[in-house]
């Protein structure tokens, strides 16, 4: 989409575009609001401000609908096939996905959330690798670096819808 087609768009209608990027309604509304942008660079740098930070409340609302790393994202919508796109490119054999389910399931035992990472342009080890790594972090820290990869995903994903 080009960025005066969304200028146009009425307030529904350019909401539905964005959440799927990140189905936080605040964020959502605060890009909406700030309408019109005179280039989708100006809307990311809106929708960087706006995701800076995000809260927890809304971080846990985001990750209901975001699929563990390594399992297909359930159903078709927008945002289920971001997330398979963003998982497609994951090289993930027997022992990596064997090793991601008992890494993800000992992530959720101890945040209470689904490991949340920015799967695009990493690999599966790398992705292991930080799984492990944020294991590690006391609940305070790992909330901060979940915010940051929602964050991350969230631009990305607008970075491919307006191709800027
Ligand atoms: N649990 C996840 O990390 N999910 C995801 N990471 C991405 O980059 N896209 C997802 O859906």
């Amino acid at each position: 989409m080009n960025i005066s087609s969304f200028n146009a768009l009425d307030s529904n209608a350019a909401a539905a575009v964005l959440q799927p990027c990140a189905d936080i309604d605040r964020w959502v509304e605060a890009i909406v609001a700030a309408r019109p942008f005179a280039s989708a660079n100006e809307l990311l740098e809106t929708a960087a401000t706006a995701a800076s930070p995000f809260t927890e409340a809304e971080i846990d609302a985001a990750l209901a609908h975001h699929p563990r790393i390594g399992e297909r994202a359930a159903g078709s919508s927008a945002e289920a096939t971001l997330s398979h796109l963003e998982q497609s490119g994951l090289d993930i054999d027997e022992r990596i996905a064997a090793d991601l389910l008992v890494g993800n399931r000992a992530y959720e035992e101890r945040f209470s959330r689904v490991f949340l990472i920015r799967a695009a342009g990493r690999t599966s080890e790398e992705i292991l690798a930080e799984l492990h790594r944020r294991l590690a972090n006391d609940p305070a820290t790992e909330m901060a670096e979940v915010g940051e990869q929602l964050r991350a995903i969230a631009l990305l994903r607008l970075t491919s819808a307006f191709d800027a």
